[in-house]
Formats: structure tokens, sequence, C-alpha cells
């Protein structure tokens, strides 16, 4: 490998390969920049005179203009491949010959050829995948570096020369290590090529990725839609796509990468607000929370709705005109029972039944010598004899009354969780004091989602194309059915740490997990290198593995860092002094800096850290170049980084879960948020796996 680096300005003319790639560079911003005033530039009242269409159109052009922007720090492109032989246009967007830039978003010059490649493209992928062993067909891998927007240096594999050794890139290592500000950003520059395999699989399958802390499984999912968005842009328009975070500070420290990709259409969510239905106002006991969530709720609540069906015990009298029509009640009977054995949606069912009911008088009509057509079944169907019948038969189902009364009857519990759920499970989820109305209960999350699966049961939920789940592994099976109803005819990208999993009902296994998803076909892929945190930390927090997921696989840091960890035993009433002060001592590095605390501590650390006069933020609030530290719950940890993290008084987290395994898990997470330094200040003893 040849590195190259470079600050002083050359002229474009000149021979030099670097200033002939900055050439090429400033050619591409001025061809984006053309781009951009040509989207600009267009008039849409040329081509549409209808004012709905201008809306749409006029909001498409917006987003197209926006997605042209040039961002001066982020680079157009990142690498080059030469190939051997010229792999064809139809592979690179349109461009022909040998030689190709890769960048974040197409490019292309005045005529239409293209100067940029994306690096979705599949003329990209050896940039990612290829290696000595396997060169497919490259000559020459460049990749490029950059110092604030200048592109200052290159470093060359010669993937195809046999003499030349296979190094680890530079540039590379400094991407990875550059400090971190701000909120997440992408990593197309040096996604890796197992990462790689992930991303671009095919949107017919749904992947589950189990991954230590760091081993970039967030990166890794939302590359993956950016790409799927690519290749099947057409289906996923119209069928759309969903990231699922665990909390809205997560889902904003992530909110920026797909628009920084161009992707400004994903939807993102938490599992709470995809099933909104009610007002959450409570929270359920682990006993009850753990009942609630388990599937078997499925069948209670399955079995629930269907009670509402009763098989009529009276004939239909239908008067037409003069004459009268009767279905006896046996026939009535038939058509209920056929709908309930079809199995098919509780109100499509409902809605199918006049239609069927009127079907039958128009047979008695035909065997009587009338030639009844459409319209008069369908006036039979809202014939108000009919009506009353469905009406009694089949009355209209409200999901969150139902789940109302599942939890404030334990008769009618009782009777439809009979061989399902024992009776302590029944006491456990019934409510102390029963509820009055839908508006007035105190639903818990868990509750919510019972009614989004009662909702299901009624009305087919709308299925996407593709969803995202992120943090997986904290999600009930309920929550996991919730989720899977919302990809049912699309696939899924399923991310998660078994080692994280800090719910009373965390998953065990992949495989049960993606079974109540309903995608048992998923493939379950493992990450093990780690971009995040340096190799002496993450050897800290792994102290921790075999009791909170014995069998998993250490994270492998790609970063050394050494003296990253410092562990500091302070006197009791010192503490909140000493984080202050370790946290003043991070901030006289670049960066963001974290400080991590049992939830319960947070008031004492906030009033330390204001009487110091320190300025600090929220979990998801951005960073500013003048506040740059952020006072983190361990409950919201999860999914962050931070450059520097100070993390108070360990034992306190472990000792803020229910249980010890629990609360070893939160400690866990909080030990790998730290990207470059990590310093554990503790007054009380440590956990015995860390002592
Ligand atoms: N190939 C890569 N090149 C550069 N940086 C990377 C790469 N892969 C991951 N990273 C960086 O490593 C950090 C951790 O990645 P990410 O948050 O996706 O990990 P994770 O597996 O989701 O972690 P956690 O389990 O803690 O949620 C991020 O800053 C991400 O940008």
């Amino acid at each position: 490998m040849h590195a190259h680096a470079q600050t002083e300005p050359e002229s474009v003319g000149s021979l030099d390969p670097l200033a002939r790639e900055r050439g090429h560079l400033a050619a591409s911003r001025a061809a984006l920049r053309a781009m951009r005033e040509d989207a600009e530039a267009l008039d849409i009242r040329d081509v549409t005179a209808n004012w709905v269409n201008a809306a749409v159109l006029e909001r498409q052009l917006d987003e197209r203009i926006k997605s042209l922007a040039d961002l001066a720090h982020t680079p157009l492109f990142f690498g080059r491949l030469d190939y051997l032989h010229a792999p064809g246009a139809e592979q690179a967007e349109g461009a022909e010959g040998e030689e190709f830039y890769i960048g974040r978003r197409h490019v292309h010059d005045a005529d239409g050829d293209p100067m940029v490649i994306d690096w979705r493209a599949p003329v990209s992928q050896p940039f990612y995948r290829a290696s000595k062993k396997d060169p497919m067909d490259i000559a020459l891998r460049r990749r490029f570096g950059y110092t604030g927007g200048d592109l200052t240096a290159y470093e060359d594999e010669h993937l195809s020369d046999a003499t030349e050794d296979e190094r680890t890139s530079k540039l590379l290592q400094q991407e990875i290590e550059r400090p971190r500000v701000g909120p997440m950003r992408d990593i197309v520059a040096t996604i890796q090529p197992e990462q790689d395999e992930i991303v671009r699989s095919g949107l017919g399958g749904s992947v589950c990725v189990q991954g230590g802390p760091g081993t970039g499984k967030t990166a890794v999912g939302l590359h993956r839609v950016a790409y799927l968005l690519y290749a099947h842009r057409e289906r996923l328009a119209r069928t759309g796509t969903l990231v699922i975070g665990p909390n809205d500070s997560f889902l904003h420290y992530i909110e920026q990468v797909l628009p920084a990709l161009g992707e400004l259409e994903v939807r993102q969510a938490t599992v709470d607000s995809l099933v909104a239905h009610v007002e959450v106002r409570g929270t359920d006991e682990a006993p009850a929370a753990l009942v609630k969530g388990d599937a078997r709720m499925a069948e209670v609540l399955r079995r629930a709705v269907r009670s509402h069906v009763t098989l009529p015990t009276e004939p239909l009298m239908v008067v037409r005109g003069s004459r009268r029509w009767r279905i006896p009640a046996y026939e009535l009977e038939e058509i209920v029972s056929e709908l309930l054995a079809r199995d098919i949606r509780y109100g499509a069912a409902r809605d199918a039944l006049p239609q069927r009911i009127a079907h039958a008088v128009l047979v008695r009509m035909e065997q009587s010598g009338e030639a009844p057509d459409d319209r008069v079944q369908d006036a039979v169907a809202r014939n108000a004899a009919v009506k009353a019948t469905v009406k009694a038969v089949w009355p209209p189902v409200d999901p969150a009354k139902l789940v109302l009364r599942l939890l404030s009857d334990a008769e009618f519990l009782a009777e439809h969780a009979e061989g399902v759920l024992s009776e302590e499970e029944q006491r456990a989820v019934l409510w102390a004091k029963p509820a009055r109305s839908v508006k007035s209960a105190k639903w818990s999350s868990a509750d919510a989602v019972l009614i989004d699966e009662a909702t299901d049961l009624v009305a087919r939920t709308h299925s996407l194309g593709h969803v995202v789940l992120d943090e997986a592994q904290d999600l009930s099976p309920m929550q996991y059915r919730a989720v899977g109803r919302r990809c049912t005819t699309g696939s899924a990208t399923v991310l998660g740490d078994l080692a994280q999993g800090t719910t009373p009902w965390a998953t065990r296994s992949w495989d049960e997990a993606l079974g109540h998803l309903g995608k048992g076909d998923a493939v379950v892929e493992e990450l093990t290198a780690g971009f995040r945190v340096p190799r002496e930390v993450i050897a800290y927090a792994s102290l921790l593995l075999p009791d909170i997921a014995p069998g998993l696989a250490e994270v492998n840091s790609v970063r050394e860092s050494p003296g990253s960890l410092a562990v500091r035993r302070v006197g009791a009433g010192e503490l909140d002094a000493a984080c202050v002060a370790a946290c003043v001592d991070s901030l006289r590095q670049e960066g963001s800096i974290g400080l991590i605390a049992a939830d319960a501590r947070i008031p004492a650390l906030a009033a330390a850290l204001a009487s110091a006069g320190i300025t600090y933020l929220s979990p998801g609030e951005e960073t500013t170049p003048d506040t740059r530290l952020t006072l983190v719950p361990a409950s919201l940890a999860k999914g962050l980084e931070y450059d520097y993290v100070v993390l108070d008084e360990p034992s306190a987290v472990v000792a803020g879960e229910p249980d010890a395994r629990t609360g070893l898990r939160r400690l866990y997470v909080a030990l790998t948020r730290a990207v470059s330094g990590l310093v554990v200040v503790h007054a009380a003893d440590l956990p015995e796996q860390l002592a």
C-alpha cells in the first residue's frame, strides 16, 4: 500500500495525482451545483395545471433540491476503483470505462455522463469487498483522506499485484478513530466486508444481526435501508420503510444518517409510538408486564374477540314489496360458521356477512322465478332486518374496550384465558382498580400493545415494504408481534445484542424472537469486530459477560487507544465532586462527553454540575462547541456513544434494576458507550466481577 499526504494546494493542470484528484473533486462539485440549479430552475407550472399534482410535484422537487445539497464537510467521493476490464455501463449508472469515483450520491456532468457513482451501485461493491485473495477484477482501490472538506491524502491498494502486501489502511483507521461530536454519522466510506454483506442482502429475505456493543449494528441497519431504497426504489416508495428504535433520544441521535445519504423518506418510530391507540399514563409491575407481553396473550385476545359472535337461533324475515323471504336459523348458522372457520379478520367477516345473507335471499328469489340482479343483492344487504341480524350475531368490537374489559372483569378474563393463563397469571394482569372507561383508564405501554393486537384481529394492520428494528433484544413477544404485523408482506432487519437486554422479558434466543416476529426464516448473522469501544475498555466490560450472557463472544475492538480506561476510588461524600472533576478533565479533550449514572443519581449530579457552573445536555440533544457534556441516566444510555464517558458509581447502576442480572446488563451498556476513554468513579465497592 502506498500512502500520500499533501497539504499544499496544487494547480489542477499538474501531473501530480493528488492535484488530478482534486481537479476531479472540483469538477464534480461544480457538476452537482449545476444539477441543483437545474432542479431549482424547473418551473412546475409548465408541467401541470392541476394544483394537487403541483403540490405533490413541488414537494418532490423540494426534496430533490435538498438531496442535491453539497455539504461542505461531507466529501462528495471517498474512493476510486480502477477495474482491469470495463465492467459495463449497466452496472455503473451509465458510466463507461475502467475508472470510477465512489461517493455518497450520483453526480453527472452536463452531458449526463456520471462523474461520481453512488456507493450502492453494483460497480461500487468491490470498494467494500475486494481483497488480495479475491480482487474482484480490481487493479487499484484508492481511498481518499479529507481535512475539513479538502482532499488532502490518498492511499492505494493494488489488489491484483501479487507482490504488494496486504495491510490495514491508515485512512480507514483514522476515519474510525475520528472524535465524535454531535449525532451519529454515516459510515459509507468505511463499511467493512462483513457489514457490507448484511447491507447488500436482498429485499426478499429478513436478516437478524447479533453483535456486541459498537459492532456497527445500528450503522448497518441504516445503511441497509439506504441500499434497499436504491436497489428497489419504486417498490419501497410505494410500500414504505420504517426504522424502529428504543426511545426518542435514540431516534434523535440517528435521525441525520439517512438524510445525509440522500434518503429523506424513511419514517422513524418507537414501538410505543406505533401502538399509540390510547394515551399511556400508567406502568406495570414486572409480573403483570411479563404476562401482558407473553405471546399467549394473543390467544386470549383472539378468543375474546371471537366470543362476540353468537350463532343465530332465530330465522330472518326480509320483506320486499309484497313478498317476504325467510332464511331459517340453521342456514344463517351455516353462513356464520363458515365465516368463523375461514379465520379472516373479525371486521372483514363482519363486512362480508350482509352480502352472504343477501345472497341466500337471492337464491330464494331465483328459485321462485324472479331474476334479481346485483343491485337487488346490495339492497337486501342494506335491509333493516339483515342489518339487525348482523348486529346481533356479529357486533362491532372496539379493541380498546375489549382490552379494558379483559383487564377489569375477572370473569370475562377467566372465560378466555382458561387453559392459557394460570390463575396466578390472570390475577397478575387484572387491574387492582377496574377502569370505568377507555379515557379514564391508566393504560400502560404493555396494554397499548394488547390493544394493537386486538385492533389487528378486527382489521388487518397495514404492512410496509421493509422495517429495521434496532435494540430488538428488549422487546416482549407481544411487541415483536406488533412489529411483525407491520411487515407481513415485507421484510425486516432485526438488530440486537442478547447481553444488553434489560427488560424482564428480554430476548433469550433470536430464533424464538424471530418466530414471534413472523420471520422464522430470517438468517442470523453475527458481528464481532468493535468500532466504538477501545480494547482495554471492552475487555473490562466483558468481565461481566459470563454472568449476563454466557456463550456470547467478546467484541474484538479495532481501536487500540492505550490508557483509555481509568478506575478511581474516592471517599464517601466525594463522589459528586469527583465526577464533576472527571468531566472537567475530559472537557479539555476534543469531542463529546457523557456522564452516565444510575437514574436515581441524576438529580444529585445535575445539582453538582450546576453549582460548578457547567452546562449540560439531555440525551439526544445535539452537542454544540460550547456544550459538549450530556448527563445520561443509565436507562437511556443504550445505543448512544460519547467520546469520553465518566461513569458514576457502578454499584448504583446495578442496584437500580430489579434483579442482579439485569443490573449487570445495564452496567455493561453503560461501560460500553465510550469511543476514546472511560473514567469509572466509585465510592462504594465495585461489583465483584469488576473488582
Ligand atoms: N465500518 C465502520 N467504519 C467506521 N465506523 C464504524 C463502522 N462500523 C461502525 N462504526 C462506528 O462505530 C460506532 C458504533 O456503531 P453502532 O452504534 O452502529 O454500533 P451498535 O452495534 O449498534 O452498538 P450498540 O450495541 O452499543 O447499540 C458508531 O460510531 C459507528 O459509526
